[in-house]
């Protein structure tokens, strides 16, 4: 049987901290078959705006991107933090190829229509329209691709998107042509019952029970856009989601032991 397709979205806090990166590229390395990784950076674009004066600004877990800032995240996602991880997988023995949206029109995207916000330069990716034709052909050629969360409009504009939906709609795109597991990897052990104990995760997360523990407050913040994402996914087709501690990447995806938050389609 064919190796399934492993799409992992690691989260900005695990990119700040160089060890927790290290130890967390030398696992997926070694995951083995096709695989893409996708990566966030939240964290250090803010640093790096505080350091030029530019007062970072996020609405439920979306960066307010103005022209100063698309600058910005440009050189943070599609240069330093891009760059720092395709070197360290190669390091690895993992070839990977390190992408934005824009390249090989990877991810086209539409600009946020201004409603009660106006988020400037932010991307949303319409259903159905991302071309996994070059991914596939990447994949297929033992490249790994490893994606930037910056999209374009088409018409000569970046845009910043949120790497959960990036790694959400490359999932269910390539759906259609792999089995496609989905892994989001972050800092804590899972999705918690209570925020401050990595031992009150929650195993098995339908729907329902999201949905209630979001209403009484036990999941907020940039968990909510997480799971709205992985439940799409599933929605959509991608054979498993998983919501997991950077650590437990390797045990998960080659199914040595159970650890993090896996989601039920009910
Ligand atoms: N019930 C919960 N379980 C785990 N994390 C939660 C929960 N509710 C809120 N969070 C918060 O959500 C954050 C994860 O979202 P985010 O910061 O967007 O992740 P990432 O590091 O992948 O970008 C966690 O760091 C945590 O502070
Ligand atoms: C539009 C938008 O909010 N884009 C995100 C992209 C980076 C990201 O998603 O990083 P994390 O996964 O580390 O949070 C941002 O600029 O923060």
């Amino acid at each position: 049987m064919k190796d399934a397709l492993q799409v992992v979205k690691i989260g900005g806090n695990i990119i700040d901290d160089e060890a927790k990166l290290n130890s967390f590229l030398k696992d997926f390395a070694q995951l083995t078959g096709p695989k893409i990784l996708v990566h966030g950076g939240g964290k250090i674009a803010t640093e790096v705006s505080k350091g030029l004066g530019i007062e970072a600004r996020l609405v439920d877990g979306r960066r307010i991107t103005d022209a100063e800032t698309l600058r910005v995240v440009t050189m943070v996602y599609g240069g330093l933090v891009n760059k720092n991880i395709v070197a360290k997988l190669q390091a690895n023995n993992c070839n990977a190829l390190g992408l934005t949206g824009a390249d090989a029109d990877i991810i086209p995207a539409t600009k946020r229509p201004v409603k009660d916000i106006d988020y400037g330069f932010v991307g949303d990716i319409t259903e159905g329209t991302i071309p996994a034709k070059t991914l596939k052909l990447l994949l297929e050629n033992n490249l790994t691709p490893v994606i930037a969360p910056l999209t374009h409009d088409g018409q000569g504009n970046l845009l910043n998107t949120n790497a959960d939906t990036i790694a959400s709609a490359l999932a269910v795109a390539l759906s259609g042509h792999f089995e496609t597991r989905l892994t989001y990897c972050f800092e804590k052990k899972g999705v918690l019952t209570d925020i401050n104990d990595d031992n009150s995760v929650i195993h098995q997360i339908t729907n329902n029970q999201y949905t209630s523990l979001k209403n009484d407050g036990t999941i907020a913040q940039g968990m909510i856009p997480k799971l709205d994402n992985a439940f799409r996914a599933i929605a959509a087709g991608v054979t498993s989601v998983f919501i997991c501690h950077a650590d437990d990447v390797l045990p998960i995806l080659e199914k040595k032991a159970t650890a993090g938050t896996e989601l039920v389609n009910s």
